[in-house]
């Protein structure tokens, strides 16, 4: 079983480089089938397993694609796609790989694309998704597990007002309308700045998207696209990630690559706490002397708190003595680290949709599982602080979203290492009786 452990009590501090974004890439990749001529280079790519794939996905639709992982280069050549059907055992281990589902009815007229289903972290429904393509003209039907799409013909521009601000929806129907027939208006808009950073390359791949970044958005149809060149934003989520990094072990540490604008809210509620933040030349510095005072959090989509630092903020407000809250108000079920949380000590108690979060109690090392991505992360957090040692697994949930996140933190000053243990190989012998032919741990970090 592989492990991070962590001993805790170390104040970290020196320069980190946030990668680029993994919720920027997926949507690229995805949008990179779209060009029928010419081949897309996209630059800042994170060797993540989440961009494995999507590749993965993406290549049995007869598209290539090749990744330079040391210069983190990702080249995409769509010209040969050929297929519409996204394989299953990809889909079922990454989400964003429906947004395939989008430029597919744009560029070929159909897509057959397995149910994603609902996630840990709650139930994400893709009827907004839906709601858009057959506003466009779309026919979908469900069976047997699948989405079946089609258009006869080209799809058709309209106005499409979304019930909430769904990230993967405007990504997705963004994406279709790029192609489409005429004047898409998607209203009620998500406004991430990966949304941006999507329209910006559908933009330099021939499309016209205006507005990405409010909460109107209008994509005038073309009839081809083409390759382009793109370099993905630095990744927010990672950036905040190690802004708590600083504060939580009372650190001083500079997130090189860091764009400020686009870590407003973490930002903000950094500095209500009492930790000190400004911009520099290369990122965004963090350092924390004074004593801290409790906050109250509530996730929201952008520009308000985001979710995906929900849990990071969490780990924050256990080193701070009194009582926070946390409301989270985009997933129904993202409160599962508590639990890991308190297996260290801490004190928090859950009433609905929000947690209240009593910080400054002595928290231990313990035996802790990632339960999600952001939750990895926290626990990551959480164990900088703790006394003694912390171990977490499941860490697959982590290689999801951070590259390399063990090294980086080592860097800083933390005493952590990763432990792999090399995938235990079951094989039948003739009796058909299993037997376990390697379970050695190696030690990586
Ligand atoms: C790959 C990627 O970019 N992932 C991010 C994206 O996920 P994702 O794009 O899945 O998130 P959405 O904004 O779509 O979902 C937000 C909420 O809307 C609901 N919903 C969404 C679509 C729909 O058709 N119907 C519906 O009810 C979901 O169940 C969820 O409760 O945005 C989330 C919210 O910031 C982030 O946590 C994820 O990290
Ligand atoms: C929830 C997240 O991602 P995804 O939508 O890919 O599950 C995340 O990045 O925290």
């Amino acid at each position: 079983m592989d492990k991070i452990i962590i001993r805790g009590g170390r104040r970290l501090s020196g320069n980190v480089r946030v990668h680029g974004a993994k919720n920027a890439v997926l949507p690229i990749i995805a949008a990179s089938i779209l060009a029928e001529d010419g081949a897309s280079t996209i630059h800042e790519v994170p060797g993540l397993d989440d961009v494995y794939a999507i590749s993965e996905v993406i290549k049995a639709l007869n598209v290539e694609i090749t990744y330079d992982d040391q210069k983190e280069i990702l080249l995409v050549n769509a010209q040969g796609l050929s297929a519409v059907e996204a394989p299953y055992e990809w889909v079922r281990k990454m989400r964003a790989s429906f947004l395939v589902m989008g430029p597919l009815l744009a560029r070929k007229g159909q897509a057959k694309i397995p149910l994603p289903g609902g996630c840990a972290i709650g139930s994400r429904g893709i009827d907004q998704h839906l709601k858009g393509f057959e506003a466009m003209g779309a026919k979908v039907e469900i069976g047997q597990g699948y989405i079946f799409a089609s258009v006869a013909g080209r799809l058709k521009g309209t106005k499409i007002y979304l019930d909430l601000p769904s990230v993967g929806a405007t990504e997705n129907i963004m994406m279709a309308a790029s192609m489409a027939e005429g004047m898409t208006v998607i209203e009620n808009a998500a406004q991430e700045p990966e949304i941006v950073d999507l329209a910006n390359y559908l933009n330099a791949m021939g499309a016209r998207v205006r507005g990405a970044g409010t909460d109107t958005i209008r994509i005038e149809g073309v009839e081809r696209m083409h390759g382009a060149v793109h370099s993905v934003i630095p990744d927010r989520i990672e950036a905040g990630t190690f802004m708590v990094a600083a504060a939580i072990t009372r650190g001083d540490v500079t997130i090189e690559n860091a764009i400020i604008d686009h870590l407003k809210p973490a930002v903000a509620k950094l500095r209500e706490m009492g930790v000190e933040v400004e911009e520099v030349e290369n990122g965004v510095r963090v350092c924390c002397e004074n004593p801290l005072k409790t906050i109250d959090v509530k996730t929201l989509p952008h520009p308000g708190f985001p979710t995906d630092m929900q849990a990071q903020f969490m780990a924050m407000m256990l080193s701070v003595p009194g009582t926070s809250l946390i409301t989270e108000t985009v997933f129904e079920n993202r409160f599962m680290h508590v639990d890991e949380f308190k297996r260290m000590g801490s004190v928090i108690k859950i009433e609905g949709r929000t947690s209240f979060v009593t910080g400054g109690t002595r928290l231990t090392g313990a035996k802790v599982k990632a339960t999600d991505l952001r939750a990895g992360a926290a626990l990551i957090l959480a164990g900088l602080i703790c006394e003694g040692e912390t171990e977490i697994t499941e860490l697959h949930h982590i290689d999801r979203g951070y590259v390399r996140i063990v090294e980086k933190f080592k860097a800083l000053g933390a005493d952590i290492e990763r432990h792999n243990t090399p995938v235990v190989q079951l094989v039948k012998d003739e009796s058909e009786s299993e037997a376990v032919v390697s379970s050695t741990e190696a030690s990586l970090a």
